[in-house]
């Protein structure tokens, strides 16, 4: 007899044979498609798997993966993931013919459209595509993240790392994990910077801000662009829309109300001159000289968002990547504490930096050894090209392999060990301060003299070859703010947070 039981697999097995029939056909289909309008014949590129392109290749050590490709492929090749392809440009000379002189065939952004759906939505800078409202959104905020009007910012700064300290002292010795202690100042401090006051400090509303970059964070992880590069997974399942919805309420309902707040007191209080400084308050300038002041209210507080999402992991990363590096290398620790004692009795100023340039070398040398987007944000191109006999595609993304970058070893010899001194411009024997070598390449800081003439020694040879890599001072030293028209807008701020923090550290230490 058929039983009911037999009945329901035989249905469970047309369903399953329905289903993967339509599934493969989509999956041609839209295969196809793409190969028509994605295709990267002149690039060199490691063999992809079908279906899942080189993502089997990158699912463990995918940076060095990547790196090792550079190596074997060179500065310009492709990859797979899932059914998208990328380019990769992997030294600064590709970064700089591409991105930084062919600014406006390259400057706009590929965007994940699943994933980024919510961030879209909100108008981040980061992610707006190249024009008109870029343009002008970015430069509102670069109006208030400059060298000069960032001094506005100092105070907050002394104020925040000196919170920091505190924080980490509380600890009375032992082991602890900072990371929540970082990330607590990175906040606050963005916080009092934007809103100005003591905004950061206001404890139901960095709760409520902390609890949104983290979901924002969420959004925008590695596994959640699964469904971009695998279109046909689209068909299975589609990501949380209504989630993204949520989130985009919330942010709208924490922000808009601070910043309301902010106007009703710029109404009331700005001819006196009251208000404390802030990045609000800064571009309000900006603002009204923009022509017919078209930018609308939401666009404000979305920006607000942007700057934050651009702050938050790459700064908190890099903190703890600066605390790793010293408590593993006690010989760059050593060098630190003797500048620091040599010049500060109290706590170390910003008029100071110039006095402290190993501090300085310790913080970019973490941003070349792990930069904390190791990929930046994807550019794309508006329009077909071709480079050195390389067609490349209009829309195709492109990512700057940051690390690799970083890592190349024709501009920095032993890129895989941790060495600050490689960015100390000058050398004489004696002090630290004092340095000056034909090339910040090498090892100071383990501290003996042989070593560092013989690595000079070494360097005499390569600048005879005058390699432009290694002569070409008109580049940065690393590349881990980005390159050409999008390169970071928050660089100064960043460097100057990361300074006073680690210099205090070191300082209390
Ligand atoms: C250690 C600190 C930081 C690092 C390493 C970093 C790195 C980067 C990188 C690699 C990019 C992409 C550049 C490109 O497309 O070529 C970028 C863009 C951006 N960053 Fe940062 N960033 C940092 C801190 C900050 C801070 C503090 C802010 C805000 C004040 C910020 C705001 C932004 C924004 C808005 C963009 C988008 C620029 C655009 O698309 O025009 N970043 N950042």
């Amino acid at each position: 007899m058929f039983s009911i039981m037999e009945f329901l697999r035989s249905l469970i097995a047309i369903f399953l044979l329905q289903f993967g029939i339509i599934l493969l056909a989509k999956f041609v289909v839209l295969r196809k498609k793409q190969n028509q309008t994605n295709k990267l014949p002149n690039l060199p590129h490691p063999r992809p798997f079908p279906f899942i392109g080189n993502l089997l290749q990158l699912r463990t050590r995918p940076l060095e993966k990547l790196n090792k490709w550079r190596k074997e492929f060179g500065p310009i090749y492709s990859i797979e993931l899932g059914q998208r392809h990328f380019i990769v440009l992997n030294n600064h000379e590709v970064v700089n013919d591409l991105i930084v002189k062919c600014g406006s065939l390259y400057s706009s952004r590929y965007n994940f459209h699943n994933t980024n759906s919510i961030l879209i939505k909100s108008n981040l800078i980061a992610l707006t595509p190249y024009g008109d409202k870029w343009k002008r959104d970015r430069s509102i905020a670069y109006s208030a993240l400059t060298s000069r009007p960032i001094k506005a910012y100092y105070k907050y700064i002394y104020n925040d790392s000196d919170i920091l300290l505190k924080d980490l002292m509380m600890k009375n010795g032992g082991s602890i994990y900072p990371l929540q202690l970082i990330k607590k100042f990175v906040l606050s401090n963005m916080l009092n910077i934007l809103f100005g006051g003591q905004s950061g400090q206001d404890v139901d509303f960095f709760n409520d801000v902390m609890e949104v970059m983290d979901d924002i964070s969420e959004f925008s992880s590695p596994k959640s662009i699964i469904y971009d590069i695998m279109p046909a997974l689209n068909f299975v399942y589609k990501p949380n829309t209504d989630k993204a919805e949520r989130l985009h309420k919330r942010m709208e309902q924490i922000f808009s109300s601070k910043y309301d707040r902010f106007l009703r007191d710029y109404a009331q209080n700005n001819q006196d001159n009251k208000l404390p400084p802030s990045f609000l308050l800064q571009i309000q300038d900006a603002i009204a000289e923009k022509e017919n002041n078209t930018i609308e209210y939401h666009e404000i507080w979305e920006m607000l968002i942007g700057l934050l999402n651009g702050a938050m992991e790459t700064e908190v990363n890099t903190l703890m990547w600066t605390l790793a590096c010293l408590a593993i290398n006690p010989g760059v620790q050593e060098e630190a504490f003797q500048e620091i004692d040599e010049l500060c009795k109290n706590k170390p100023t910003f008029d100071d930096e110039a006095d402290l340039p190993y501090i300085s070398a310790i913080i970019n040398e973490s941003l070349r050894y792990r930069p904390p987007t190791p990929f930046g944000f994807a550019h794309v191109s508006n329009k077909d090209d071709e480079y050195n006999g390389c067609f490349i595609p209009k829309n195709t993304p492109i990512l700057l392999n940051l690390f690799a970058i970083n890592h190349n070893e024709r501009r920095f010899i032993t890129p895989e060990k941790f060495r600050p001194s490689r960015f100390l411009q000058n050398y004489s024997t004696g002090s630290v301060k004092s340095k000056s070598i034909l090339l910040p390449q090498f090892d100071f800081d383990s501290g003996i003299e042989a070593e560092m003439r013989n690595k000079r020694n070494s360097l005499k040879g390569l600048l005879k070859n005058n390699s432009p890599s290694l002569t070409n001072s008109s580049m940065p030293m690393h590349m881990s703010f980005g390159a050409g028209r999008r390169y970071c807008i928050g660089q100064h701020l960043a460097q100057k947070q990361l300074f006073l923090a680690i210099a205090y550290i070191l300082w209390a230490l």
